[in-house]
């Protein structure tokens, strides 16, 4: 579903993303770490058909990241970290322009109302988004992300200022969908949930430090010494260090 070979962005004289490689299958929960500053929101949004790199090459559902921007841009779900709402429309009037964005026309009220009724919406519905607390906002920017149904969703910081009740929720939702076949890259501070993904990539100013499955990375970053297995806020923090 994804399948990046040594992608490059640079802004001026900063290089963003350096050199990074990734294949994410279908059905996978893919996690990308990193702390502030990292190249995660970069690297997604050339993923999304959103900016362009500048080296190496990639396909997002067999679709060139350089050449078929627009297709991609169809085809795929993408919760940006700002959530992207229009805080002056009420709920449903946000997913309805999402709705006609993604080309939703004849199915449209039905499908918003399918979105309203599975993420609990329906209280909210008439409010205007500005409005509504975070996790409330969560909720309208994931079920705008998926009104399409894509098999293949970019999820930028998904859960931040979410509490812990909505924030496992969420992840269960998540882990429905892609039991159901879809395909996740989520991006978190929040090493917990990085322990939920099936692989994880970690990046530093803009490179990969390590990158697999969290099983693995945990034995390769095994102290002889230490009889229990390092946790990977320690691997994290062990790789910003060096
Ligand atoms: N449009 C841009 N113009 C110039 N520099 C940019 C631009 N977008 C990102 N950068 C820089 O590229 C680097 C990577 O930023 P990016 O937002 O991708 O990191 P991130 O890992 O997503 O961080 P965060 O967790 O804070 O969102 C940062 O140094 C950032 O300042």
């Amino acid at each position: 579903m994804i399948q990046l070979e040594t992608i490059t962005k640079r802004f001026g004289n900063h290089t963003a993303v350096d050199g990074v490689s990734l294949s994410v299958g279908k059905g996978e929960i893919c996690g990308l770490i990193g702390a502030n500053g990292a190249g995660k929101t970069t690297l997604i949004r050339m993923m999304c058909g959103l900016l362009l790199p500048d080296g190496g090459k990639g396909q997002v559902l067999g679709l060139d990241i350089r050449y078929q921007q627009k297709a991609i841009r169809q085809q795929i779900g993408y919760m940006s970290q700002k959530f992207s709402l229009y805080p002056d429309l009420t709920v449903e009037e946000n997913l309805r322009f999402y709705a006609h964005l993604y080309g939703i026309h004849r199915e449209a009220q039905k499908r918003i109302d399918a979105q309203i009724e599975e993420f609990h919406l329906r209280e909210v519905r008439h409010e205007r988004v500005g409005r509504l607390p975070g996790g409330w906002l969560q909720r309208v920017a994931f079920a705008s992300a998926q009104l399409h149904s894509p098999p293949l969703l970019f999820l930028d910081e998904p859960t931040s200022g979410v509490d812990p009740v909505t924030r496992r929720a969420f992840w269960e939702q998540l882990y429905r969908l892609a039991d159901e076949g879809a395909t996740i890259l989520v991006t978190t501070h929040v090493m917990d949930e990085a322990e939920r993904c099936d692989q994880i990539t970690m990046m530093n100013q803009g490179r990969v430090v390590t990158q697999g499955i969290v099983s693995q990375i945990k034995k390769e970053f095994a102290n002889e010494e230490d009889t229990r297995l390092p946790t990977l806020d320690e691997i994290f923090i062990q790789c910003m260090e060096r």
